[in-house]
């Protein structure tokens, strides 16, 4: 009864306060008695009214319905009753809320305790953030929601932990992201989430960016783990191919590519996706110095060639694309390895071969997972047969001395082709549109082949995928033959990080994020780095050498060049401005970038990992040489001190140089010949990088294919490819290795006094995830409720103005999943896979009888003929997703509270609502949620898009 009320057009159901306060007597105010969600108005007898509107209102929960305007109630109880909001008890939104560093402002993870309405300020603008919730917390700290009152909109603040590593990392989010945008897609084209502002709280970076919307993972979810339609697999991949043909031809590698950074963007009509999270991204003519210990993706999404620990370039991006892509047309992962051998193994089963030899002959973790079957006199294959042959469990037991984590099997087909053509059809597709759909998916499978594909060499690139008939909507006759495509030579686009973020960032070339008003301080104030007055600005590293893959040799021609064509690759030490002004961008990169031992507790902090060596190089430097001490003492394969996937581990096939000469060499082999490149990149035109429909304007007339050289991706360079390259801007920011924190100048309150571990892969899977109550002893489901401070009446308008179809928002009964997890009064996001059980739907409910995709998981409910999919645990997250930062479990936060609290509820079968995956996220339900109001507002108007573009 009290959800339903009448009101007259445009006629507010509440009266005053003051109206109320007006009269003292108790008769008077029971009278008057009119708190503005009244259920019941005065009956007013009036023949000649309009028949009133009915109007549906959103149910929210007591606590919200009994709480909602209690000071006016208050009020009206008591006139005398004064409200003060400095009285009020916060409301955390970060766990743990109890502050033990950073003079009480932080937690014991480092992560700023933020409250609702907590002022973020940017004491440069005095702009000021008013936080109003979590969106999201990840490997590096929290995501709010804030207002500005200045510009009368909500942005999403990244508030970066209070760590060196990830500050300094952060910094080259900013960097690179700063320049994505400001250079490269100034007009926003390139579904590339947009930077607005940065500047330092409390001794935390804080990012600003535009708010987006739901993740891909999670709509995913909502859509109870079924794929989506293909219309809309084919909407999100055309969009995603355009951000990463601005990346390749920028020369930035995502490296963390996977649904959860893929958010819909629904504020723009039509509504778009725009990709996130370029906190692990680095330039791909060298690996950028990493100043946190991670495996480069997240697990599901890693690329073979990373997983063995291959040199890697932007096709890592396009296999994680290729996995992304198959996941939403599944709604479930393709590779959902327990752990990397579990990943490798489902890769080879359901791709069918392997990596090719030339891979896993230079890969520095082949011997993990491959044994040598060759001849050993004779190295080389004599026949097309490879001369490795992946481990079987039991090898990879006996040669580990652990037992593989191996996880459950999801789909019934074990190959590709299998999967995907076997997938169950929507319901009610008519004859024609079987067809249609049969044929769509051929093209999918050959699309998806081209993506996943072994081979980084044959890969496609975001230009040709993004000419291939399932992007383009032409008809899919025979297997995809796709244009030549060049592949990019690095040119050098320098960005400077100068780490003073209150001063701005001193990029080379005006790449500074230039923010409005921003006025640089005093170059002190950087919480993290202090100035160093280093001579030659600070720079270490080889001028030109041979050491160094930077082969351009131009000192100088990089600075301040953008659309250029120099190659110099720079490292950026934390000098101020003035070395960055005044000093020339110091050349030399380190031979390993991505990856990076951290030092040792005690030497960690304000200690420089060049301790005392930094200083500056003399010209052609061995790359060897621009690694920190502790590089070079650490053995080659020391499993502690590198990540699985490091580069730096120890290779197989072993080096007397130890990793470093190892990776150099290896550089040096593939490709990047200095004078020949800095030669032809002279010839570039800069080249904005746009996946356009024509393919005049993009497609190279280059005459030396991607596939080429089986040996090296980059050997087919020569002269005339360089000419019809398209990367000629790309950009390659250096970021000094040199972020030192020398002893003598140990900040006060660094909080990082123990190892950065490797926290976005668990290696071999844990299983284990606290719930809220782990940790929280306060933890109860009632404290789950909480206002969601929806507008009931904006709703209603948000859907009328869709004015979407009835076949698209059945509105009469929508289950739904909440997006968000509240813990304690803290809302977490779930931004992180659940590692729980989560009932998909109800059998029967949707899908044929083709049961294509049984899970093998033995979970739960036995499989019927109708369900395509056994209820299935989604698969755990914890493959991709930190486990442990620094011992203090932040990063479970998430995860464990989505796996408790994650509510899917299943959705009747007899709802008579057209189950199909696409529609199946408006069947059955009764709770309302404006979490999953606004997926399926984005949901709606993204099928509505797809409608209107068919
Ligand atoms: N611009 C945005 N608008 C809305 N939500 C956002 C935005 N940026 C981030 N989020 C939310 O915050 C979450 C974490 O953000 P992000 O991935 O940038 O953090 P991270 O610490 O780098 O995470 P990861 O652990 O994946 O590296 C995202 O998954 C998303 O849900």
């Amino acid at each position: 009864m009290d959800e339903i009320g009448t009101s007259k057009e445009g006629e507010p159901q509440s009266s005053s306060a003051a109206e109320s306060l007006s009269s003292p007597s108790s008769v008077a105010i029971a009278k008057q008695w009119r708190p503005s969600q009244l259920i019941f108005s005065p009956y007013s007898p009036d023949t000649n009214a309009k028949p009133q509107n009915l109007r549906v209102v959103v149910r929210r929960p007591v606590i919200s319905r009994l709480t909602k305007d209690i000071v006016e109630t208050y009020k009206i109880c008591n006139p005398q009753f004064q409200y003060s909001e400095e009285l009020n008890p916060k409301r955390f939104l970060t766990s743990p809320s109890i502050g033990v560093l950073n003079d009480g402002h932080d937690n014991a993870n480092s992560d700023l305790i933020l409250a609702v309405n907590l002022v973020l300020v940017n004491l440069e603008t005095q702009r000021r953030y008013i936080v109003k919730e979590i969106l999201g917390q990840g490997t590096f700290g929290q995501v709010a929601k804030c207002w500005v009152a200045e510009t009368s909109s909500f942005v999403a603040v990244k508030i970066i932990k209070n760590q060196p590593a990830y500050y300094q990392q952060a910094l080259v989010e900013v960097s690179i992201l700063t320049t994505l945008n400001r250079k490269f897609d100034p007009d926003d084209r390139h579904h590339i989430v947009r930077i607005y502002d940065y500047f330092v709280y409390h001794r935390h970076l804080c990012i600003t960016f535009e708010l987006l919307d739901t993740n891909l993972y999670e709509l995913i979810k909502i859509n109870q783990f079924r794929g989506l339609s293909l219309s809309i697999v084919q909407l999100f991949s055309k969009q995603i191919l355009r951000g990463l043909s601005l990346m390749k031809d920028a020369g930035i590698i995502h490296c963390d590519l996977k649904p959860e950074n893929i958010l819909l963007c629904t504020s723009v009509k039509p509504a778009q996706i725009k990709i996130i999270d370029f906190g692990s991204a680095c330039m791909e003519d060298r690996t950028v110095y990493s100043y946190i210990q991670v495996p480069v993706g997240s697990r599901y999404y890693r690329s073979p060639e990373v997983l063995l620990g291959y040199q890697y370039t932007t096709a890592i991006d396009m296999w994680s694309f290729g996995c992304i892509v198959a996941e939403l047309f599944l709604g479930l992962p393709l590779f959902p390895g327990g752990s990397e051998f579990d990943l490798l193994r489902r890769m080879i089963k359901i791709l069918g071969g392997q990596p090719p030899d030339y891979v896993l002959k230079e890969a520095k973790t082949t011997c993990k997972f491959f044994k040598f079957v060759g001849n050993v006199n004779h190295e080389e294959p004599t026949s097309r047969r490879s001369v490795y042959k992946a481990l079987t469990e039991e090898e990879y037991e006996a040669r580990e001395s652990k037992k593989p984590l191996v996880a459950k099997e999801y789909f019934k087909y074990t190959n590709l082709e299998a999967i995907v053509r076997e997938y169950p059809y929507r319901q009610n597709l008519s004859e024609e549109d079987l067809v249609k759909e049969s044929r769509l998916r051929l093209a999918l499978i050959d699309f998806l082949r081209g993506l996943v594909e072994f081979d980084p060499a044959k890969r496609w690139s975001p230009l040709q995928a993004s000419k291939h008939p399932f992007v383009t909507g032409e008809p899919f006759t025979c297997p995809y033959n796709p244009p030549p495509e060049t592949p990019r030579v690095p040119v050098s686009q320098n960005i400077k990080v100068d780490h003073h973020p209150a001063g701005g960032h001193w990029f080379a070339a005006g790449l500074s994020p230039n923010i409005p008003g921003m006025t640089r301080v005093a170059v002190h104030n950087s919480p993290h780095f202090h100035v160093v007055p280093y001579a030659h600005s600070g720079s270490y590293g080889s001028l030109g050498s041979h050491g160094s893959y930077n082969d351009n040799t131009g000192l100088g021609s990089s600075y301040g060049s953008y659309g250029e064509n120099s190659n110099m690759l720079a490292y950026y030490s934390p000098v101020g401005p003035s070395g960055m002004k005044g000093g020339m961008p110091i050349l030399g990169s380190s031979p390993d970038a991505r990856r990076r031992i951290q030092l040792p507790p005690g030497n960690r902090l304000g200690v420089s990992p060049s301790a005392g060596n930094f200083v500056p190089m003399s010209l052609g430097t061995s790359p060897s040489q621009f690694t920190p001490p502790t590089y070079s003492q650490v053995g080659a394969g020391s499993p502690g001190q590198y990540g699985p996937t490091s580069p730096v581990r120890g290779s197989c096939h072993g080096s007397p140089l130890g990793p470093s000469a190892n990776q150099f060499n290896r550089r040096k082999s593939w490709g990047y010949h200095g004078s020949v490149q800095s030669q032809e990149s002279s010839s570039f035109p800069h080249w904005q990088g746009q996946v356009t429909d024509s393919t005049s304007s993009a497609q190279a007339e280059g005459n030396s294919p991607v596939h080429g050289s089986p040996l090296h991706p980059q050997s087919n360079l020569n002269a005339s490819s360089w000419k019809q390259q398209r990367g000629g801007s790309g950009i390659t920011a250096g970021y000094s290795a040199a972020h030192n924190f020398p002893a003598s100048l140990a900040l006060p309150n660094m909080q990082s006094s123990q190892p950065i571990e490797n926290a976005r892969d668990n290696p071999e899977g844990s299983l284990s995830l606290p719930g809220p109550g782990d940790w929280d002893p306060n933890y109860s489901e009632e404290l789950l409720l909480q206002d969601d401070g929806s507008d009931v009446s904006c709703m209603a308008t948000e859907f009328s103005r869709m004015q979407l179809g009835q076949a698209l928002l059945p509105t009469e009964s929508l289950g739904y999943v909440r997006r968000s997890n509240h813990i304690a009064g803290t809302s977490f996001p779930s931004t992180h896979r659940p590692n729980g059980l989560i009932q998909p739907f109800s059998t029967g409910e949707v899908g044929s009888s083709q049961s294509g995709h049984d899970l093998h998981g033995g979970f739960a409910r036995p499989v019927t003929k109708s369900s395509h999919l056994m209820p299935h645990s989604s698969p755990s997250r914890l493959g991709q997703q930190p486990v442990q930062r620094l011992n203090h479990g932040r990063s479970t936060a998430g995860r464990g509270s989505e796996w408790n609290h994650t509510k899917v509820q299943p959705s009747s079968s007899s709802s008579g609502v057209s189950h199909s995956p696409g529609n199946s996220l408006f069947s059955n339900g009764t709770s309302w949620d404006i979490d999953m109001l606004q997926a399926e507002m984005a949901m709606a108007i993204i099928k509505a898009e797809v409608v209107s573009v068919k």
